[in-house]
């Protein structure tokens, strides 16, 4: 395998509310590396996006990273915790190392510039020449008459053309790390498909890691390396695609596997019993264990740690063998 890119080690976010403190991530180890595509998966409020915040050091003001590390390999054997950057030096990574895409495109381009010059904000260089780079990017990103684009404001433009402009913007200074919070899902199917297709296509090309956060297993499926399965702000299963799916090993995974409808296979769809826990007050042990049809004693008392059970595939969860 490649190298680590990042690391994230026993990270603990928590947010501040007038009702109480939500506990959103809980200690969540996990590694990307270098060139791959990793999909964050996990039902609604498990805790994708605030894991994405955290790396991109975005979060909003009542969030708390309580305790942890999220070491940045800049190459040459330089590391940085991105925990512990200061604004200043944290301005210097946004953007540049790390670029992050959010759902809503038209929430991240200004209504008033022109798309050349929000494609363009984050380059230095001599105007032609810089815009010379967006011609190419927005060629590379398959948008027809790319200079005409340059020149049109984001309302005369359609939705997946939008998410393509804000991907143009954040691909531009070449990230080494591409932050994708369910950048399709408020597309229609069909422009989902081809984003998704050139955004896997352009990580190859400009050598970039892309960390897609998407809670669309079939999206996961269809363009993701590995996959990590999140619940209730714990990271419970880490794996290969093909090997989730083949033989998930989480109790949690294999709920989830088994409440999605299979393209051409006549198999019964059988929801997870129960509902998520509020996190506001999680349960104790593994928080998993009120839904989990295999609770033991120790489940309820113990945070099962995610440890590899074979090579490549990390497993949070107290059963030995299944
Ligand atoms: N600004 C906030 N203030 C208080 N609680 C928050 C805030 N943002 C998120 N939360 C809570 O933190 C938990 C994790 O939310 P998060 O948005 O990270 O989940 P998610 O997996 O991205 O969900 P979704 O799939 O719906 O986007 C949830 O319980 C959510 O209600
Ligand atoms: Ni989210």
């Amino acid at each position: 395998m490649s190298e680590i890119v990042l690391s994230i080690r026993d990270l603990t976010v928590n947010y501040y509310t007038r009702q109480g403190v939500v506990n959103a991530l809980d200690g969540v180890e996990l590694d990307v590396y270098q060139g791959e595509i990793l999909a964050i998966v996990g039902e609604s409020g498990c805790g994708k996006s605030t894991l994405a915040r955290s790396i991109a050091r975005i979060l909003p003001s009542n969030a708390v990273i309580e305790k942890g590390s999220i070491i940045l390999n800049l190459g040459s054997g330089n590391t940085v915790d991105l925990v512990r950057l200061s604004e200043d030096e944290l301005v210097k990574i946004r953007g540049k190392i790390v670029s992050m895409i959010f759902q809503d495109p038209s929430a991240a381009l200004s209504p008033v510039h022109k798309v050349k010059k929000q494609v363009t904000d984050h380059v230095s260089g001599e105007k032609r020449r810089v815009e010379k780079i967006a011609q190419e990017i927005l060629k590379k990103l398959m948008m027809p008459a790319p200079h005409m684009i340059l020149e049109k404001y984001p309302h005369e433009l359609s939705g997946g053309m939008k998410q393509r402009i804000v991907i143009a913007a954040s691909l531009i200074t070449r990230p080494r790390i591409i932050i994708a919070d369910e950048p399709t899902t408020a597309l229609d199917v069909t422009v989902q498909a081809q984003i998704l297709k050139m955004l896997s296509r352009l990580r190859e090309e400009l050598e970039t890691t892309i960390i897609l956060i998407t809670h669309n297993l079939a999206v996961a499926a269809e363009i993701a390396d590995r996959i990590a399965v999140m619940y209730a702000g714990h990271v419970v299963e880490v794996a290969d695609v093909f090997s989730l799916f083949e033989r998930p090993l989480h109790p949690y995974t294999k709920g989830l596997l088994k409440s999605i409808p299979k393209p051409h296979v006549d198999e019964e769809i059988e929801p997870i019993r129960g509902e998520p826990p509020s996190l506001a007050d999680p349960p104790p042990g593994c928080r998993f264990h009120p839904r989990c049809p295999y609770v033991m004693d120790v489940c309820m008392r113990i945070k099962p740690r995610l440890e590899e059970r074979a090579p490549g595939r990390l497993v949070a969860c107290h059963l030995e063998e299944r």
